[in-house]
Order: C-alpha cells, then sequence, then structure tokens
C-alpha cells in the first residue's frame, strides 16, 4: 500500500503543530514535528560548538517516542528543546545547509516508512513536494502572540507579549528570508488562516481537505 503525506507548513506559532497532531491520530498517521529535529540539532550546537555541523550525522541520533517525546542520542529532550535559548538560537542554525541536508533526508526516510502528518517549514516545498495535501497555515502575528502568550503563563513562564512579539517576528523573519528553502507557501498549498478559528474548526477543514483530495484519487 502506498503512504500518503500531509504537509502542514506556515510562521511561528500558527497552531501547525496542535492541529497537525489532532489531524495524525484522527486519521492514524504519524505524526511528525520537524521545528523538534531543528531544535534538537540546536541543543547539541549550543552545548557542543558549530564544529560539529560539518560532520553532523556521526554526532546526532533524533528519535521520537510514542507520545511524541523527542530523544536526542536516546536522552528525552522534549522540554529542553523549548527553552528560550534554544528558540532564540534555532532559525541561525536551521539556515545551515548541512543541517538542512541532514534532518530532509531523514524526514524523506521516515515518510517512506508510513503515512505521515508532517508540520514545518519546507515540507511541501522541500521535504514532501509530492504531498497528497499540502496547507500553509497562517494567523495574525498579535493572534500567534497572544496564543503564545497564554501557552507560556499556563507553563508557568513569565514573559510579556511584547517580547513573544518581537521573538515570532524574529523567527519568521529569518526562517523566509534564508537562502536554502525559505518559509515560503508551496503554489498548490491551500492557505488556512486560523486567526479566528478554533482548534476544532481548524482541523475540521483539513480533515476535510484531506477526506475531499482521497475520494478523487
Ligand atoms: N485555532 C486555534 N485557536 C486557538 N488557539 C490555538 C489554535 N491553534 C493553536 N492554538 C494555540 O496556539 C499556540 C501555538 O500553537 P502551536 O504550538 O501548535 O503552533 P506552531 O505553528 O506549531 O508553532 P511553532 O512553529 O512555533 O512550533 C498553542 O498554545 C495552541 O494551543
Ligand atoms: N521544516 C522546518 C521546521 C523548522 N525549522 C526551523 O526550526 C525552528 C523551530 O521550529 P518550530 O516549529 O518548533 O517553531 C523554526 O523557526 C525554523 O527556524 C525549519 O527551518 N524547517
Amino acid at each position: 500500500m502506498s503512504h500518503i503525506s500531509i504537509a502542514i507548513d506556515g510562521p511561528a506559532a500558527a497552531g501547525k503543530s496542535t492541529i497537525a497532531k489532532r489531524v495524525a491520530k484522527k486519521l492514524e498517521y504519524l505524526y511528525i514535528d520537524t521545528g523538534a529535529m531543528y531544535r534538537a540539532v540546536t541543543l547539541y550546537v549550543l552545548e557542543h560548538g558549530d564544529d560539529i555541523i560539518k560532520d553532523i550525522g556521526s554526532h546526532i541520533h533524533i528519535t521520537f517516542g510514542i507520545n511524541d517525546e523527542v530523544y536526542l542520542n536516546d536522552k528525552d529532550v522534549s522540554a529542553e528543546i523549548r527553552s528560550p535559548e534554544v528558540t532564540n538560537n534555532v532559525s541561525r542554525v536551521a539556515a545551515i545547509g548541512e543541517v538542512r541536508t541532514y534532518l530532509v533526508d531523514m524526514q524523506r526516510e521516515i515518510s517512506k516508512t508510513a503515512s505521515v502528518v508532517m508540520d514545518g517549514r519546507d515540507i511541501g516545498t522541500t521535504v514532501l513536494p509530492d504531498a497528497e495535501v499540502k496547507i500553509f497555515m497562517q494567523a495574525s502575528p498579535k493572534v500567534r502572540a497572544e496564543r503564545r502568550l497564554l501557552e507560556e503563563t499556563a507553563r508557568g513562564n513569565d514573559i510579556d507579549l511584547e517580547t513573544l512579539t518581537a521573538e515570532i517576528i524574529r523567527r519568521d523573519e529569518i526562517d523566509s528570508t534564508r537562502e536554502i528553502s525559505p518559509l515560503v507557501q508551496a503554489d498548490d498549498a491551500v492557505l488556512l488562516d486560523t486567526s479566528h478559528l478554533s482548534i476544532e474548526e481548524a482541523e475540521a477543514e483539513i480533515i476535510q481537505l484531506v477526506e475531499d483530495k482521497l475520494e478523487v484519487q
């Protein structure tokens, strides 16, 4: 049986991982959070220096647990990769060619083993250009920063809306202007603006798109 791929791209805090995870669960597909992979590499680079990047494959081994935990060289780093230090450095590391080649190859290999919902910045354009369904998920910077604020506050982190807005805008700017695989909407991706959608509504829109697409095939 051939595998189905669903690509979800978009800027920071648009809701990609929340919705992608739910869609994957509903369809019983594998969920792959490619941002988590770039974050894991960044954590390792921060600890060991940029020099390891030229031989990245011999230093870094990334795997996912059954509840989407992220393992870096067999250590669960799910919490560490969300630290402000990693967040502030990840777009710089993700712009490096060797890092992208290494992770894109890994992401493509995973997609050959199962039907996947993969979210990131370059899935529809570069990683899985033949994905059956491509979504470009958007929301206004204000809505995205407000959602992130709720999330951070719930985690007990003391951070203000201004700082979060600046962080989101800065990361989007680096991600969308880098030379290799910048964040852009694929020509054949469906734009989904979640600014005025609940999580359930956004999920339902994607499920509908998948059902429509698979019925036609
Ligand atoms: N449609 C929605 N309505 C309200 N809140 C939402 C919606 N979608 C996502 N959220 C919330 O917004 C926050 C950011 O969502 P999420 O982490 O899924 O974004 P993301 O696009 O994966 O971000 P990043 O690329 O930075 O990892 C989360 O707290 C999530 O619960
Ligand atoms: N396909 C991807 C996915 C992510 N990135 C980079 O990683 C950063 C963190 O991603 P999150 O989804 O966890 O926020 C993101 O800002 C990008 O720099 C990428 O380049 N390609």
